[in-house]
């Protein structure tokens, strides 16, 4: 592959990349650029991991070695969004999870130039936890608060493992001993954070190479915590197709249309991917020939012209999102160990009791018991 048609591979789809020229660097070197994405082992990964996945996939075919770093430790520095005592089985989960995902875009695990890497195998080591000291000594309290403002949860008693976060992520950067690093437009505070910090402590700045974000598929943020903004990847044909016939999709609007940013940051990339950049609108039902898309281009004016209604749209998302989900799901369905994993990962919430009604002073004591039932269930995730 030509130079210029690996670096178009690796910038498809991406909003903005700082200091590109490191990214070329390597290969005038005579050496592959080394690319990281990391992630925090939290709630459970939902479709838009799909996007990180797709240009994992695109980095491998332009010729990248490619890290994927599973952050546990940075799982419960945010404030303990993976409690303490789960942090091991999450890490599993997102394992599985995220190595099926990358087979399901076609990437291979046999790829040598692909690693998966634990956080905690290096972040405990005594140079790394010296760094974090001393990088902590030469950035200030409300630097390291405002590298971290959009991506670990903000509350007025937040725990001081917040301000930790953004400098074992910067630290990531030099002990992984990347080239770069990708991530969602949201770690960008946190990107021109590590330009900045790593020479401090005399490290080389690295590119920082960013996607887009997808919104939730109610035209809002795509939040965890909130069962239908998102599709889990491992969300039933019948789920997924409800909770897309659910979604926003004004006709003609293509504005903040979660469905539509499926089919441009998901499903016409994926489709790529595998061979055939094309998105397919059947129109069976109304007994005419089918819509057949191979740029977001003509899918957005069609939509504009309610050529593409919002109707046949989200009956052809649903049917192309869940034939991506296919091997995903298939995976997890053929191995116990994953399905294990997942009931300790993510442990079903407890029960309830049924609240009883205070019946006055013929139930001394009810008030209080009921009190102490409360909150009793496992941590929301997001
Ligand atoms: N900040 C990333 C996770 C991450 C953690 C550590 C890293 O080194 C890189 C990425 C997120 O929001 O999910």
């Amino acid at each position: 592959m030509e130079l210029q048609e690996r670096l178009a591979l690796i910038n498809e789809n991406l909003v903005e990349v700082l200091n590109p020229e490191l990214i070329q660097q390597p290969w005038d070197e005579g050496r592959n650029p080394k690319i990281y994405w990391g992630t925090a082992t939290t709630g459970k990964p939902h479709c838009a991991y799909l996007v990180p996945a797709i240009k994992i996939a695109q980095f491998l075919a332009a010729g990248c070695d490619v890290v994927v770093l599973l952050a546990d430790i940075h799982g419960f520095l945010d404030n303990l969004k993976a409690p303490v005592e789960l942090v091991e089985q999450r890490v599993e989960y997102y394992r599985f999870t995220i190595s099926a995902l990358l087979r399901a875009v076609g990437v291979s695990e046999q790829l040598n130039n692909l690693t998966i890497v634990q956080g905690s195998s290096y972040q405990k080591t005594a140079a790394y936890v010296m760094d974090v000291y001393k990088l902590s000594s030469c950035i200030s309290e409300h630097e390291a608060k405002r590298a971290g403002a959009e991506i670990v949860k903000q509350s007025d008693s937040a725990p001081l493992s917040g301000l930790l976060y953004p400098v074992l992520q910067v630290l990531d950067e030099q002990y992984l001993d990347v080239d770069a690093q990708f991530g969602g437009l949201d770690q960008r505070k946190l990107f021109i954070a590590a330009k900045e910090w790593l020479p401090k402590l005399g490290y080389r700045q690295r590119a920082h190479l960013m996607n887009g974000m997808v919104p939730g598929i109610n035209g809002g943020k795509m939040s965890s915590s909130d069962p239908d903004s998102k599709i889990d990847l491992l969300d039933p044909p019948e789920v997924v197709n409800k909770k897309i016939k659910k979604a926003t999709a004004a006709p003609k609007i293509i504005e903040e249309n979660g469905v539509l940013a499926l089919v441009e940051s998901v499903l016409l990339p994926a489709a790529a991917l595998s061979g055939r950049r094309e998105f397919r609108v059947s129109r069976d039902r109304d007994g005419l020939e089918p819509l057949i898309y191979t740029g977001i281009e003509k899918v957005h004016e069609d939509y504009k012209n309610d050529i593409l209604t919002p109707q046949l749209l989200k009956s052809a998302v649903s049917a192309a999102l869940n034939l991506l989900l296919v091997p995903i799901q298939e995976a997890y369905h053929a191995s116990p160990e994953w399905q294990e994993v997942a009931l300790k990962a993510y442990p079903p919430p407890a029960k309830k009791e049924k609240k009883v009604k205070q019946k006055g002073t013929q139930h001394p004591g009810l008030a209080m018991r009921n009190e102490n039932i409360k909150g009793s269930g496992p941590e929301e995730t997001s």
